[in-house]
């Protein structure tokens, strides 16, 4: 398995990472470049039109490359013709010249010969760009080949995309699309993880099958699209190398003109936002879902969705259920949902879908609610520390040791426990869920990679409290199906506290988790908070904050609690 790239614990590196990770914003200031190179739709549903309309609407700049010309209806395709090669050309080198791009979409290519020469451009031009600026720009390609009214778009009814290996970031062919590239029928959604898997290999690129266009024949409530990837950088390990379901409610509309085009431009845009790929993927099928079912009919073919900006309804976003994939699953543990998501969502699954998931576990019983604020929620190394800051009136605490090997481990914890019950203070034990259960802790905080090896039945039986980590919206959506106690959103700022394999995520990106989240769970807020910003931390409605250093490496621990607290409340 290849190792995702792990920041440096030093915080000038960190925060040169913050910098280069703008979010998507109306400002003129700020707005990142995405092309897409596609065909022009003249009824405006799909095609170039749709792309721009939805980079913008997502904050971003777009630039067109016109690769095609189609005089079309939401009824017919009536003429298409390719653009020259010296035109398809011009645009491309004359835009990278003055309006280079961070991500770029390719949807419909007019013939094989222009594929060719769109992949000669990107292993030519863009690769020197790209080692000139040191910048890794990400390439969506949708394989586009049917109109949404059935008619042929390209030359050739199957394109050969083999050129495109090793050039391509993500690939989202429809389940009609994924049939005609790997040249057999896909009678089921299995069928079509296999096929999506074989591409995923085949062309050296992570992707995105969707099973919209599947209408009833896969499962009549809901739409399942496979993700399949390899290395991934800035993402969980536990997430590389894996393929997951995504399943939405399936919106009861004709009105899809052009949703695969929103869907690609969506994720290249959320990309050039800052975002990684697995958290594109997941808020561009919010946007298409929150768009769909508002959806509107302009001709008298399907219609079109509305563009409603960035998502942030969670029932909009998919849930996500990790396949098993063979050679590459990291772990062969349990994943485990609520009872009622797995009620509701998966009923069908083994009826329409004869995919193997990674054994699903179902959590009947809830963990235990968090009553009143969690407030400035310290995490602490030792039982001296625990015991003085319950002393200076903390009301809930973590204790996170790290040292495997310390001879003590088991005392530690009970101990903890046991102050914690003097104080009547929720002590909160980090990783060792066993011995918190063996000795009645209040609670336990677990990371994303504990999540397939814990036994969470057996913490919630044990009537405890469960936190658990996230640092992307894919990990809030995993950690969110399990209905925690809290969500923890980190690391915002860069820490020296411990080494992450993700970007910090700095205020922006907190912002928008808490408007997914807010409401749902208690959000608390880790990673490089001290005083000097927790009026900005608190800015984006976060509910509380968990610290390290700022209060163990403070003078006075327990005062540094007292004046942290005090501030947080009064932020
Ligand atoms: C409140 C809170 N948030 C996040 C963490 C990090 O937990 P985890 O992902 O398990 O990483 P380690 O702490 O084990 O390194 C936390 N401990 N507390
Ligand atoms: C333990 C921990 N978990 C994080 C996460 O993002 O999951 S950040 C972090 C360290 C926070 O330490 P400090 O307050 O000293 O920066
Ligand atoms: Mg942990």
């Amino acid at each position: 398995m290849v190792k995702a790239h792990l920041w440096p614990t030093d915080t000038r590196s960190q925060e040169a990472c913050l910098d280069r990770v703008p979010i998507a914003c109306k400002s003129t200031a700020c707005q990142s470049i995405v092309w897409s190179i596609a065909g022009s739709d003249s009824g405006g549903g799909a095609g170039i039109q749709a792309d721009l309309a939805t980079m913008q609407d997502l904050g971003c700049h777009p630039c067109s490359v016109i690769t095609t010309i189609t005089a079309q209806s939401s009824v017919e395709v009536s003429l298409v013709e390719g653009v020259s090669n010296a035109m398809l050309l011009a645009q491309l080198n004359t835009l990278l010249t003055d309006l280079p791009p961070k991500v770029i979409k390719i949807g419909l290519l007019a013939s094989q010969e222009q594929l060719e020469r769109v992949a000669n451009w990107l292993t030519v031009q863009l690769a020197e760009h790209q080692r000139q600026t040191q910048i890794r720009v990400a390439v969506i390609l949708d394989p586009v080949m049917l109109a949404s009214c059935g008619d042929a778009l390209n030359a050739q009814k199957a394109l050969n995309f083999d050129c495109f290996k090793g050039l391509l970031t993500l690939l989202t062919p429809n389940a009609t699309e994924l049939a005609l590239l790997v040249e057999q029928p896909l009678p089921n959604a299995s069928a079509c993880l296999h096929a999506a898997k074989q591409l995923a290999t085949r062309l050296d690129c992570a992707v995105l099958a969707k099973g919209g266009d599947q209408g009833g024949t896969w499962d009549p409530l809901w739409a399942h699209d496979v993700f399949v990837c390899g290395a991934v950088p800035e993402v969980s390990l536990d997430h590389q190398n894996a393929c997951f379901l995504l399943t939405n409610e399936r919106v009861n509309t004709h009105n899809n003109h052009g949703t695969g085009c929103t869907l690609s431009s969506a994720i290249a845009a959320i990309m050039a936002s800052g975002f990684v790929l697995h958290d594109a993927i997941v808020v561009a099928k919010a946007y298409v879902s929150a768009g769909l079912k508002a959806s509107y009919q302009p001709g008298s073919g399907a219609g079109v969705l509305t563009r409603l900006g960035w998502p942030s309804t969670l029932s909009d976003f998919p849930s996500i259920v990790m396949l098993a994939n063979d050679e590459t699953t990291p772990h062969d543990g349990h994943q485990y949902m609520t009872q009622a998501l797995v009620a509701s969502r998966y009923h069908a699954l083994a009826t329409y879908l004869d995919f193997e998931p990674v054994s699903l576990r179902q959590i009947a019983k809830p963990f235990t609610p968090i009553k009143g604020a969690l407030g400035l929620y310290p995490v602490v190394d030792d039982n001296d520390m625990l015991a003085r800051l319950l002393a200076a009136g903390t009301q809930t605490v973590q204790l996170r040791l790290k040292d495997l090997s310390r001879h003590d481990l088991e005392a530690q914890i009970e101990q903890a426990v046991a102050l914690g019950k003097q104080y009547k203070a929720r002590v909160f034990i980090n990783d060792h869920w066993q011995l918190a259960i063996k000795h009645g802790a209040y609670g336990v905080h677990l990371g994303q990679e504990d999540l397939l090896v814990a036994d969470l039945v057996a913490i919630a039986n044990a009537n405890m409290a469960l936190g658990l980590s996230s640092h992307s919206y894919f990990e809030l959506i995993l950690a969110s199906q399990l209905a925690p106690s809290y969500l923890a959103l980190g690391h915002i700022f860069p820490t020296t506290t411990k080494v992450m394999p993700s970007l910090p995520q700095g205020l922006n990106k907190l912002s928008r988790y808490v408007s997914l989240m807010k409401g749902h769970f208690p959000l608390v807020a880790i990673g490089g908070i001290d005083e000097t910003r927790l009026e900005q931390v608190k800015a984006t409605g976060v509910d509380d904050i968990a610290v390290v250093r700022a209060v163990t490496q403070a003078a006075s621990p327990a005062d540094a609690f007292v004046t942290l607290s005090q501030r947080w409340a009064q932020a």
